[in-house]
């Protein structure tokens, strides 16, 4: 598992386009028959990826009797196959971007089938281990046409859905001819979120912002990687090709609507 610190806004400043990659961009998350993993320090976040048959495992830096011990995990498949994941001998059947919750406490966690995208936040009570289908997650379409950002919001795991300690999560799918997700964009001083980008085409990009809203830096995204966006940064971009992505996040509260919003006029 490769571990991140924490960055403060003025850091981002001096970076260059190596360091901004390196600090914000998770790249190689999915392997064969293995699960790798990256643990931020921004709300001691850990993003990873499991792909094809594969274990959930238990870290050395987690200093802990098995990954679940004081933590809780969100999945979502991000590959088009069903699969199937199995929690202390549990099967759940997984079909393309559904999502299922394991709550803290549970021992073994085995991937069949996937890529899966994982995201797992420190938990301090035990919430029931529950699967979601896109219909069971309410869709809520948001933008239009004329703004390029017709799309669709799933809410899988957050205070009226899925019950967890801090985990919110869920799936944003753009309509073909969409290219903008999060615009008008915001941040959330009370939690960290974790953008993975899906379903893009081989050989197109996503462009990303983040960064201060009056300081904004940009990171180009293939299909299958994750950006992290620390507290004090915007998170949003344009493809060049309509795709999906799960955002997640951790920290001080789940309130979705505890955000500042950032109008296009005040960004630099
Ligand atoms: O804090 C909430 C997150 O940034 C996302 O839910 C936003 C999003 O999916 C979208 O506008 O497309
Ligand atoms: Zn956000």
């Amino acid at each position: 598992m490769q571990v991140r610190y924490a960055t403060a806004p003025e850091q981002v400043r001096g970076m260059d386009t190596r360091a901004l990659r390196d600090r914000f961009l998770v790249e190689d998350l999915f392997g064969e028959d293995e699960v790798r993993l990256v643990y931020s320090h921004e709300d001691r976040i850990v993003v990873g990826g499991a792909a094809g048959s594969a274990r959930l495992p238990n870290p050395e830096a987690l200093r802990a009797g098995f990954f679940l011990e004081r933590r809780e995990l969100g999945v979502v498949h991000v590959g088009r196959e069903p699969g199937t994941v199995s929690v202390d001998g549990a099967a759940y059947k997984m079909g393309a971007r559904e999502c299922l919750y394991v709550g803290r406490g549970a021992r073994e966690v085995v991937f069949e089938g996937g890529p899966y995208y994982l995201v797992s936040t420190p938990a301090h009570a035990a919430y029931p281990t529950a699967h979601a289908t896109m219909e069971d997650a309410e869709p809520v379409r948001l933008g239009g046409r004329e703004g390029s950002n017709e799309r669709t919001i799933y809410k899988y795991i957050h205070a009226q859905g899925i019950r967890s300690c801090q985990l919110v999560l869920g799936v944003t799918v753009l309509e073909p001819g969409s290219m903008w997700n999060t615009m008008p964009c915001h941040t959330h001083e009370r939690r960290t979120e974790v953008y993975f980008y899906f379903g893009l085409p081989e050989g197109e990009r996503v462009v990303h912002l983040m960064g201060r809203p009056d300081e904004t830096r940009n990171l180009i995204v293939a299909d299958r990687q994750a950006v992290i966006s620390p507290c004090w940064s915007v998170h949003c971009g344009f493809g060049t090709r309509s795709y999906s992505f799960v955002w997640a996040m951790g920290g001080e509260n789940q309130a979705y609507d505890d955000m500042e919003p950032v109008a296009i006029t005040e960004m630099r």
